[in-house]
C-alpha cells in the first residue's frame, strides 16, 4: 500500500483529507506564492499545487511506496487574484469588493508519485450578500479572514455572506473532494479503504 502525504500546512485540507477516510501523514510545503506576470489565475493555482506536491516529494526520505498531495486556492474576481489579507484595511477592501456579487474560487489538487505529477483544477461561484463597513470590519476582530484566500471563511463565520454556491463546496474550503479521490484512484490510493474494512 502506498503511503500518502499532504504537503499542506493548512488546518482545513487535513480535516478535509480525513473526511474521506484515506491515512495520511502531514508534510510542510512552503513555496513562494507571488504571480508570474501575465500568469492566469488557473494556470498560478495549478503551478502552486504541483509545486507543494513537488517540494513535498524532495522532503520525503522513504524507500517505500509514496505520494504527495498538493493544493492550492484562489479567490478570483474580474480575473483578479484576492489572496490573503494581511490588514484589516485590506480584508474590509477585499469584502467591499466581494460584496453583492459573484466571484470565482479555484483550487487546484496535485500529486505526485516521484516519477509523475497529475493535477487539475476545479472552479466554483460562490455569490455573496451587500455587505457593510461596520460588519466588515467585526468579521476581520474575529480573526477568521486572515489565513483564508478572499479574506473569508466559507465553513466558518463567512458562511453568512453566502448566497449562493454553483461548484463544490469542498473545493472552496480548500479541497475538492470528489476530484481528489478520483484522482489518488489513479495513482492507487483508494479512499474508503477504512470504510470498506468495518
Ligand atoms: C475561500 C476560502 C479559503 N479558505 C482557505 C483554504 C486555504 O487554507 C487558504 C488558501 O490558501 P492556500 O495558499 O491555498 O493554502 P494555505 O497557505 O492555507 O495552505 P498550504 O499552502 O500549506 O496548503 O484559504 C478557507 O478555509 N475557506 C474559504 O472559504
Amino acid at each position: 500500500m502506498k503511503q500518502l502525504y499532504l504537503a499542506s500546512g493548512s488546518p482545513r485540507r487535513r480535516e478535509l483529507l480525513a473526511q474521506i477516510g484515506v491515512p495520511f501523514t502531514t508534510i510542510s510545503a512552503d513555496i513562494d506564492e507571488t504571480p508570474f506576470p501575465e500568469e492566469s489565475p488557473s494556470a498560478y493555482v495549478e503551478r502552486l499545487a504541483r509545486g507543494k506536491a513537488e517540494v513535498g516529494r524532495g522532503a520525503i526520505v522513504s524507500d517505500a511506496d509514496f505520494c504527495v498531495l498538493g493544493a492550492d486556492t484562489a479567490v478570483v474576481l474580474d480575473g483578479k487574484i484576492l489572496g490573503k489579507p494581511v490588514d484589516e484595511a485590506e480584508a474590509c477592501a477585499m469584502l467591499m469588493l466581494l460584496s453583492g456579487c459573484e466571484h470565482e474560487v479555484l483550487t487546484a489538487i496535485a500529486v505526485h508519485d516521484g516519477e509523475r505529477c497529475e493535477s487539475l483544477v476545479v472552479r466554483s461561484l460562490v455569490r455573496f450578500r451587500t455587505i457593510g463597513r461596520v460588519e466588515a470590519a467585526a468579521y476581520w476582530a474575529s480573526g477568521e479572514p486572515r489565513d483564508k484566500a478572499g479574506g473569508y471563511g466559507i465553513q466558518g463565520l463567512g458562511a453568512v455572506f453566502v448566497t449562493g454556491l454553483n461548484g463544490s463546496y469542498s473545493a472552496v474550503v480548500g479541497l475538492p473532494l470528489c476530484e481528489t479521490a478520483e484522482l489518488l484512484g489513479h495513482f492507487g490510493i483508494p479512499c474508503w479503504q477504512t470504510l470498506n474494512a468495518h
